[in-house]
């Protein structure tokens, strides 16, 4: 028998991925809203900036880790939050824990896990877990939960806040997906015998970040800014750190790509805060490219569950050991030792 080769890239993770999953389940980690314009656009944006290297640097030993508010991680590419592991495999997000610990490097836990947090903790000792979180309009629920996260450990919340309204997503509709599967639920909704439906609230407005930050000590991140206005309104409510995302094109379509929208916002940010991005990432070049415009790290969603669906834990650290690699690969053919010393003049648009 011909033996079968390990994806030499993360894009071939999908195809093996999709051959695993439920064409329902494919379709809901894939998709986005309306037309999916902004699913595309995130990852045509990195194909349409070219690198240009320097030569001659001497640069030696590299550097690839990272100092964030929430801990250190040796690579510049955390585990973005994505719902329902559990469809992907029947470890779920205890799998994708132990690999980004591995890794070192941080998984954002999300709020609509299948695992629940403590058990995420408790399957990856020693490894970096921050929580996502949407705030509830039930403030008392919010701060339960929040709770939780710090009992087991999570050392920042994020704050997702492209939400106010779940994405309309034509595939999920098409195909009728709209709940998890008997056995399954989220586990951090848990709330005594019942477990309650995750609320995306058109009320939720800055005075709930700063209710948020007088309820913990935890760094508080703010994902799914977009507009340079509103990073610097986070600043003025105390963020640790602003988080450049359109959700990977899953909430408002048509939505500029996450990497053109990142120069305005490390402008206005200044240095204040670190600025983290997502959206379409798929090679080191991409990793660069971006820290080049100004992010301080970035993360994944769907490569990850890619390597989760096709090969469970190993898959996903399969792929961030990709990544890894090939951000090594790109600084060095760059001149570049350290990822701190990415600059925009290596970047341009082709
Ligand atoms: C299947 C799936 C589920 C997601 N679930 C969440 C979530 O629970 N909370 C959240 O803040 N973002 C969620 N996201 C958005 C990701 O955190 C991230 O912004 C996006 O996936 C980045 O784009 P990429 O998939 O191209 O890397 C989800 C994304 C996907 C694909
Ligand atoms: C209720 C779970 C929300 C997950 C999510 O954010 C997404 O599917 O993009």
């Amino acid at each position: 028998m011909t033996p079968v080769r390990a994806p030499s890239a993360v894009r071939e993770f999908e195809a093996a991925a999709r051959a695993r999953l439920l064409p329902a389940h494919y379709d809901y980690f894939a998709g986005g809203a309306g037309e999916e314009i902004t699913v595309r656009a995130n990852e045509a944006a990195f194909a349409r900036l070219a690198l240009l290297p320097r030569v001659l640097r001497g640069t030696g030993k590299l550097q690839t880790g990272v100092t964030l508010p929430g801990g250190r991680a040796a690579m510049p590419v955390l585990v973005a939050p994505t719902a329902f592991h559990r469809l992907a495999h029947p470890e779920g997000e205890r799998a994708t824990a132990r690999a980004a610990a591995a890794a070192e490097t941080v998984m954002v836990v999300s709020m609509a896990a299948t695992v629940a947090v403590e058990d995420v903790a408790a399957a990856a000792p020693g490894g970096t877990l921050w929580f996502q979180l949407y705030i509830q309009p039930d403030l008392a629920f919010t701060e339960a939960i929040v709770r939780r996260a710090e009992a087991a450990g999570c050392t920042a919340l994020v704050v997702t806040v492209d939400s106010p309204a779940r994405g309309r997503r034509d595939r999920d509709q098409h195909n009728g997906f709209d709940d998890l599967p008997d056995g399954m639920c989220c586990e951090n909704l848990r709330d005594g015998d019942r477990v309650r439906p995750i609320v995306m609230s058109p009320e939720i407005s800055w005075r709930h970040v700063d209710l948020l930050r007088r309820m913990t000590e935890l760094p508080v991140v703010l994902k799914g800014v977009t507009h340079p206005d509103d990073a610097r309104l986070a600043l003025d409510h105390g963020v640790a750190a602003v988080w450049v995302s359109n959700h990977g094109g899953r909430q408002l379509d048509t939505v500029p790509a996450a990497v053109d929208l990142l120069p305005e916002v490390v402008a206005a940010v200044g240095g204040a805060v670190p600025v983290l991005l997502d959206g379409g990432i798929r090679r080191g070049t991409d990793v660069v490219k971006a820290m080049a415009l100004g992010a301080s790290a970035v993360a994944v969603g769907r490569p990850v569950i890619w390597g989760l669906a096709a090969d469970g834990e190993r898959g996903v650290a399969r792929v961030l050991g990709l990544l890894h690699d090939e951000v090594e690969h790109a600084l060095t053919l760059l001149g570049v030792a350290s990822v701190h010393d990415l600059r925009p003049g290596l970047v341009r648009p082709c």
